[in-house]
């Protein structure tokens, strides 16, 4: 699973990728200086995972991760072949999620695309694209279906409907995400085509230091403009937590984030809601040799869950020993939780729970 950076050339998104990983991609005062997509692996910071080495005093921690890539500068006519065309449209399809980065801070010396400060305008530049491609794809596919509809095809013409239903949405400038589908019609018609409009997105708001807490005019008329989408709206200081990044020193790290009224960086709430983005969640292993977060999709069973570590744990499932994150704290080590008969046994039908410290049975 990954999210995708996505937003206008020369926004901030490779410097914001830089504050995230510790993979550098260049980024520069100038349009286009991404081309080729730059990945990174992220640790996904979490305060029970301290907690949990705390009490188990393991070897060594072993964060979950989320792949983030940074990808080339959008612009108007990207479907048509503008900028550099097609090629990281195709980028963008290749993400889970999408994370549209919208310039939010006056700065004559950093060029503008569009030469002025708009978010809600650059929103919906980067939107209009991303929809004509869809819109390419859904007739593609609807010159198909339609010859089979007409033959009376009942599952071609159900598929048809679907299809027209799209069609007429990204055409009134709708974004997939936006329209309403039957759970079937869903997964039957619309999630196979792998839709870019329909990836779930969150918007972050480039500022610059003095609104890093707080935000600014631009960041409330980009509230104003996604409150339909049901869409996080997250506030960064992208430049400032880049500059702070740089110093190799922790101590000195949270000085200046605390000067700019934060108590921990605003990158590590980005990763946190990008993970949340992409519907993941964790469990935790608690061993004395490693302490570890394993990610699975949310709604996973226990057997799923062990398959992450292994397929063999999976497919030789038998229980899961399960204690819950708040019981393992209160009680300090798993032998007190048993003592405390507060361990739960769980089979095969169990849907793990976030922060599930759990321990599999299995045979092979
Ligand atoms: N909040 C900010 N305030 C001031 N300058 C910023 C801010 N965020 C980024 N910048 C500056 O904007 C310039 C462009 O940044 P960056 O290279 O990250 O953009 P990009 O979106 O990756 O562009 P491209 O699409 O061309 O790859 C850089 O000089 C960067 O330092
Ligand atoms: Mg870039």
């Amino acid at each position: 699973m990954k999210a995708g950076i996505v937003g206008l050339p020369n926004v901030g998104k490779s410097t914001l990728f830089n504050c995230l990983s510790n993979a550098k991609a260049q980024s520069a005062n100038f349009p286009f200086c991404t081309i080729e997509p730059n990945v990174g692996v992220v640790n996904v910071p979490d305060p029970r995972l301290s907690k949990l080495e705390e009490l188990v005093n393991p070897e060594r921690v072993q964060p979950a991760t989320v792949d983030i890539v940074d990808i080339a500068g959008l612009v108007k006519g990207a479907s048509k072949g503008e900028g550099l065309g097609n090629q990281f449209l195709a980028n963008i399809r290749e993400t889970d999620a999408i994370l549209h980065v919208l310039r939010c801070f006056d700065n004559d010396n950093i060029v503008h695309v569009d030469n002025s400060v708009n978010p809600v305008r650059d929103k919906e530049t980067i939107d209009i694209e991303l929809q004509l491609k869809d819109l390419e794809t859904v007739e593609k596919k609807l010159e198909k279906v339609k010859k089979a509809s007409r033959t009376g095809n009942k599952d071609a013409q159900k598929e048809e409907t679907v299809l027209m239903q799209i069609k007429e949405g990204l055409e009134q400038g709708k974004s997939i995400r936006a329209l309403e589908f039957s759970e079937d019609a869903y997964a039957d018609y619309v999630k196979p085509l792998q839709f870019i409009t329909d990836k779930p997105v969150m918007y972050v708001c480039n500022v610059d230091e003095a609104a890093a807490v707080n935000g600014n005019e631009y960041v409330e008329k980009v509230r104003e403009a996604v409150k339909d989408e049901h869409a996080e709206v997250l506030v960064l200081a992208v430049g400032t937590e880049a500059d702070i990044n740089e110093l190799d020193d922790y101590e000195e790290r949270q000085m200046f984030l605390q000067d700019i009224g934060l108590d921990e960086p605003g990158s590590a709430k980005l990763i946190r809601a990008a993970y949340k983005l992409l519907k993941q969640q964790t469990y935790f292993t608690a061993g004395v040799k490693e302490v570890r977060a394993w990610t699975i999709n949310i709604g996973s069973t226990a057997p799923q869950a062990a398959g992450v570590i292994h397929t063999d744990f999976e497919k030789g499932f038998i229980r899961a020993e399960v204690i819950g994150y708040e019981d393992f704290v209160k009680f300090g080590s798993e032998a007190k939780v048993k003592e405390a008969g507060k361990m739960g046994v769980e089979g095969k039908n169990y849907i793990v729970k976030d922060g599930d410290v759990m321990h599999f049975l299995f045979n092979v």
